[in-house]
């Protein structure tokens, strides 16, 4: 049997027990109010024909409930065909409710049943309306019972034509709709995915995305995207407000000890009035492309992203400057006296301090800043999003911090700081050597502090 024909069968049996729950909801009121009307009106073999079948449909209910469908549908056939017997040989007062039967019989027939029960029904149906039993015993003249017959048959005709379309197409349907949801959910778990609110709330993430973050799509989904940690320029949703073109850039991810990268497109997407609605960001996960590169972009003895790295960030932080203008800083410190250290402690001992300065300066950053050691004993920091006066608050808690850590061999650490905001027409050089000056005079004016670029 094809697949199609097991989803015909269900299909038609899943609609069969639906029909037969509503067909016993309506006729076991109406049976009952029919032997009421029956008493009323003193119609003993009505009320007693009409009693017979409220016991089959009672029964039938009960097969129902037991899931056993086939049997069920026997009983209420069986008691329908008993008020049916009823109409074709008791005048029970209206002529017409022969046609009515001749309406309901057919329905409950071709949906309930399957091919053959359908055509024995039909079979049973016809014998009274068409056997030539004499006028005497009959309420109805013989012409009306071969139109009823004739009705029952075109009835029968009809609707198995509509239940075949109807059930086709509904199968054709729900099968559109698995190939749909199929392919949703391979491109959910391929795709890094999320939709954005234009202020920056996450309403969708894809299975793809959830999982490089490290997190369920539940945790994630309600967030603000600024608060995911994912690394570029300009991560804040505000920037895309201003333009309705796309986003593309590289974001970075680092979840503890890995990392990722993903190129990514980050579209406005607009309503039917064609206001901004949020953003769509669809990326492509090229960590296993960087992963070679991913040791060249670091230093081998901190972790730290290194100084190669670390300029093509310089530079497409200025060419993003550009565009929106979001402020962003740069920060150059210096451990101070560092070779008075190795001089004094060795070279390992100095080794294991840069490497314990590079955890301090790190937990002290935000997710969305970049640390990376520029040479020596020298580190380089880019603050996105951020003005000079935010970054310096930042930076003096780390120079705070610093000078008050326990290095190893109770080492006394302290480090300087230059700072200094990107301005407008800077080239990355202008921008790092007035980053450097402020290092120097840092230096000059004794270390330990931080000095900012002032015009
Ligand atoms: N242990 C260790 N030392 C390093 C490393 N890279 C550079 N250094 C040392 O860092 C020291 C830098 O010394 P200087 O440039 O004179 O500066 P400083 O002693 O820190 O003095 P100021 O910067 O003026 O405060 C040198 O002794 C370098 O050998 C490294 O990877 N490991």
């Amino acid at each position: 049997m094809s697949a199609i024909d097991k989803d015909y069968l269900s299909y038609q049996q899943q609609l069969a027990a639906r029909i037969r729950w509503f067909a016993l909801l309506l006729f076991i009121p109406i049976t009952l109010l029919t032997i009421f009307h029956g008493l009323i009106v003193e119609k003993y073999l009505m009320t007693g024909v009409f009693a017979l079948s409220l016991v089959g449909f009672l029964l039938s209910f009960q097969a129902h409930q037991a899931h056993r469908g086939v049997l069920a549908t026997q009983l209420f056939m069986a008691s329908l065909y008993l008020i049916f017997l009823a109409n074709v040989f008791i005048n029970l007062g209206a002529t017409s409710e022969v046609y009515y039967w001749i309406l309901v019989l057919p329905i409950v027939n071709v949906f309930l049943n399957r091919f053959w029960l359908q055509i024995g029904w039909l079979a049973l149906f016809l014998i009274p309306l068409l056997l030539p039993f004499p006028d005497k015993y009959l309420p109805l003249d013989s012409a009306s019972y071969s139109g009823a017959a004739f009705a029952l048959l075109a009835m029968t005709v009809l609707l198995l034509v509509v239940k075949e379309f109807f059930i086709k197409s509904e199968l054709n349907l729900s099968e559109v709709n698995r190939e749909l949801e199929y392919q949703q959910k391979i491109v959910d778990s391929s795709i890094p995915m999320l939709k954005i609110t234009p202020d920056g709330k996450i309403i969708y993430a894809s299975l793809a995305i959830a999982h490089l973050l490290g997190k369920g799509v539940n945790a994630i989904i309600g967030k603000n995207f600024a608060e995911l940690g994912l690394i570029s320029l300009s991560t804040d949703p505000k920037i895309w407000q201003q333009d309705r073109s796309n986003w593309e850039g590289i974001l970075y991810i680092e979840m503890g000890a890995k990392s990722y990268w993903l190129d990514a497109v980050i579209k406005p997407e607009y309503n039917l009035f064609g206001e901004k609605s949020g953003f769509l960001l669809i990326a492509e996960n090229i960590t296993r492309e960087q992963s070679l590169q991913n040791q060249a972009n670091h230093d081998q003895l901190t972790g730290a992203l290194n100084r190669r790295v670390f300029d093509e960030f310089i530079y497409q932080a200025v060419h993003e400057f550009q565009r929106h203008r979001d402020p962003i800083c740069l920060v150059i410190c210096d451990l101070d006296h560092f070779k008075s250290v190795n001089d004094t402690h060795g070279h390992l001992v100095g080794d294991d301090v840069l490497k314990a300065f590079y955890q301090v300066a790190k937990d002290g950053l935000r997710q969305t800043d970049l640390l990376a050691r520029w040479g020596g004993e020298e580190f380089a920091i880019l603050m996105p999003m951020t003005t000079q006066n935010e970054a310096l608050a930042v930076v003096e808690k780390l120079r705070i911090k610093v000078e008050s850590t326990h290095w190893p061999k109770q080492i006394q650490l302290t480090c300087s700081f230059g700072l200094c905001q990107l301005h407008e027409r800077w080239e990355p050089k202008t921008w790092f050597e007035k980053t450097d000056i402020c290092l120097y005079q840092a230096k000059e004016n004794g270390r330990n502090q931080v000095v900012c670029f002032s015009q």
